[in-house]
């Protein structure tokens, strides 16, 4: 069981995270933090990693202290701006703590492994700081993987990827946390997403814990709490549920929105 202490964080004497904590998160669940933008979220994943790397017992797996070597991080908006090259960095990653001149056995081997895994062979000689943004975040997850960690957090790890892409990363990770048993600990911004990979949600507003349980407590009422948008769940025929919002349901920011267009489109008098 992965307990982490509340974090507070005051910056420029503005209160970003009030007492945030979460509950206790069990082997092989998948939390995902989800709300709106400037909430909390990064603050609070890069404030616990900081901690962690602190030594602070700040998070604990049962009574042990987490260290910074339990966790695998992919921070949001990952760039790696080195002159080497994708195996060059993986092979280093997974020698950092290695006291000897020579790089741990199989270091190679397990380079290509966890490439092959997430079918990104084709960037292995490739140069870091040539990477395209959505390469960045694939490279930046088999970083975060490399060294086996307990605990993987991460950021937004679909913000550049394209459609397949995104349905990649994400089944590949859920498989891997449920494979090893270890934690996982995100941040999405596509709650459909979060719905079809995540266990259990988290819900930040103003840098406190708003909500936190099961899927089913998304529904239309609080995502219009904390997103403000108007919602609806649609339940499909393998008793999956989905969020829908379009711009009928967002209607009022919808209108907001584009009020100068619909004025100068005269449509004033459509029927929302
Ligand atoms: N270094 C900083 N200096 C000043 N304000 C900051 C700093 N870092 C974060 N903040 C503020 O803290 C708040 C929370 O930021 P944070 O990045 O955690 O939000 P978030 O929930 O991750 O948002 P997003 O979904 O947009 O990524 C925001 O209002 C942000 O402007």
């Amino acid at each position: 069981m992965l307990s982490i202490s509340s974090i507070s964080k005051k910056i420029r004497k503005t209160n970003i995270l009030n007492n945030f904590t979460l509950p206790p998160i069990y082997e092989g669940e998948i939390v995902t933090i989800l709300g709106k933008n400037g909430a909390g979220k990064s603050t609070f994943l890069k404030e616990l990693i900081d901690l962690i790397g602190k030594k602070k017992p700040v998070a604990k797996i049962n009574s042990s202290v987490v260290s910074y070597d339990d966790v695998g991080y992919l921070p949001q908006n990952y760039s790696i701006p080195l002159s080497v090259t994708v195996l060059d960095l993986l092979i280093t990653t997974l020698n950092l703590h290695n006291k000897s001149l020579l790089t741990k056995k199989n270091s190679l081997e397990h380079s290509i492994k966890i490439l092959k895994q997430i079918d990104i062979t084709h960037l292995a000689n490739k140069y870091c700081n040539q990477l395209s943004g959505g390469e960045s975040q694939l490279v930046g997850l088999a970083l975060a993987l490399i060294n086996n960690p307990k605990i993987i957090i991460l950021d937004e790890p679909t913000s550049a990827l394209d459609l397949n892409n995104q349905l990649l990363l994400m089944h590949f990770v859920h498989d891997y946390i449920k494979k090893h048993n270890i934690y996982g600990l995100m941040v999405v911004h596509d709650i459909n997403l979060a719905i079809q990979f995540s266990d259990k949600v988290a819900i930040i507003k103003n840098g406190e814990l708003y909500d936190y349980g099961n899927l089913n407590i998304i529904d239309p009422a609080l995502i219009k709490n904390v997103f403000d948008v108007n919602s609806k769940i649609i339940v499909t025929e393998k008793n999956l549920f989905y969020l829908l919002i379009n711009k009928i349901y967002m209607k009022n920011q919808y209108l907001n929105f584009k009020s100068h267009e619909r004025r100068n489109r005269k449509i004033k008098n459509e029927n929302y």
